[in-house]
């Protein structure tokens, strides 16, 4: 396994195999305090330096508290850093944008929309039209495997189908970055295997950059070009790993690959270590 040891001055390379590098995000010294009322200047976040490469699908790994969902959401614009900054092609991160798209735990769907209305919804934001936004967006709904659900409702479908189509539903408005904060976390193992599948086998075909918060290591070492181990709070990079492993990826395939095993076993190692073992 390659380490790449990070120090927090340091900017950890998280270069893709398979294109040819050029940074989309830059997240430079980017510190997060927290100020509530119960907890004064909480420092959520110290010191991140990162670079993800365009079309690289990284992840994030760390214990319950060490600032995953903030990095992420600094990404995102939602959150505004206390010190540093974010960039995306070299420009600041200064708020949400439909570059980068988000796909969160929550699905938040619109429940009176059906689910071609919920897909077709950013496309006809965007201006695109009618007939073109449906014409996409049944096009999508096919390809996160949802064909013939056009008509139903959120509360028709499952946890893995609703989770498709805030997949679907993002990938519409053809954001540059997917922020997907733990997107399968609350299904069954089951559902969650076929879509880590699917997600990367829509992945594979264009190759968007992904940013991908899990606390699997099993999610992570499958699907990813670079793990970030972040350590416990406050959050700081603790090692970005090259996961060297060929693609396309089968799962069932991986799990026999000595090689598959032992980054899993090596990751899981330093969540036993002290530092990035126990939640705050
Ligand atoms: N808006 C906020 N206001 C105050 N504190 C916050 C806010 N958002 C996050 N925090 C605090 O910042 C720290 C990091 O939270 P964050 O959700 O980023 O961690 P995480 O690594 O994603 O956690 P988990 O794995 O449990 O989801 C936590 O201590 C949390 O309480």
């Amino acid at each position: 396994m390659k380490v790449v040891p990070s120090r927090s001055s340091k900017t950890p390379d998280a270069a893709p195999t398979h294109k040819s590098s050029s940074a989309m995000i830059e997240i430079d010294h980017v510190s997060q305090i927290f100020q509530t009322s119960t907890r004064k200047d909480h420092l959520a976040l110290s010191d991140i330096s990162l670079t993800i490469e365009d079309g690289a699908f990284v992840s994030i790994l760390g214990p319950s508290g060490c600032g995953k969902s903030t990095l992420l959401y600094i990404v995102g614009g939602f959150v505004s850093p206390t010190s540093g900054s974010a960039r995306m092609k070299g420009k600041t991160i200064a708020g949400p944008g439909p570059d980068r798209g988000p796909v969160f735990q929550e699905f938040a769907l619109f429940p009176w929309k059906s689910v071609l209305g919920n897909v077709m919804y950013g496309p006809r934001q965007q201006g695109v039209r009618a007939a073109d936004a449906e014409a996409q967006s049944r096009a999508l709904i096919e390809m996160v495997g949802l064909k013939g659900y056009e008509n139903f409702y959120p509360k028709e479908l499952s946890g893995g189908m609703k989770q498709r189509v805030a997949l679907a539903r993002t990938l519409a408005y053809h954001p540059e970055v997917l922020l997907m904060d733990e997107p399968f976390g609350a299904l069954d193992a089951h559902t969650r295997t076929r879509l880590q599948n699917d997600l990367l086998n829509i992945w594979e075909r264009d190759r968007k950059t992904v940013l991908f918060v899990t606390h699997s290591v099993e999610e992570a070492v499958f699907l990813s070009d670079k793990v970030v181990m972040m350590s416990r709070s406050p959050g700081r990079i603790r090692q970005v790993i090259d996961i060297d492993l060929p693609r396309p990826r089968r799962r069932t395939e991986l799990l026999l690959d000595p090689r598959y095993q032992k980054y899993v076993v090596d990751i899981e190692r330093m969540f036993d270590d002290g530092d990035v073992g126990l939640g705050t």
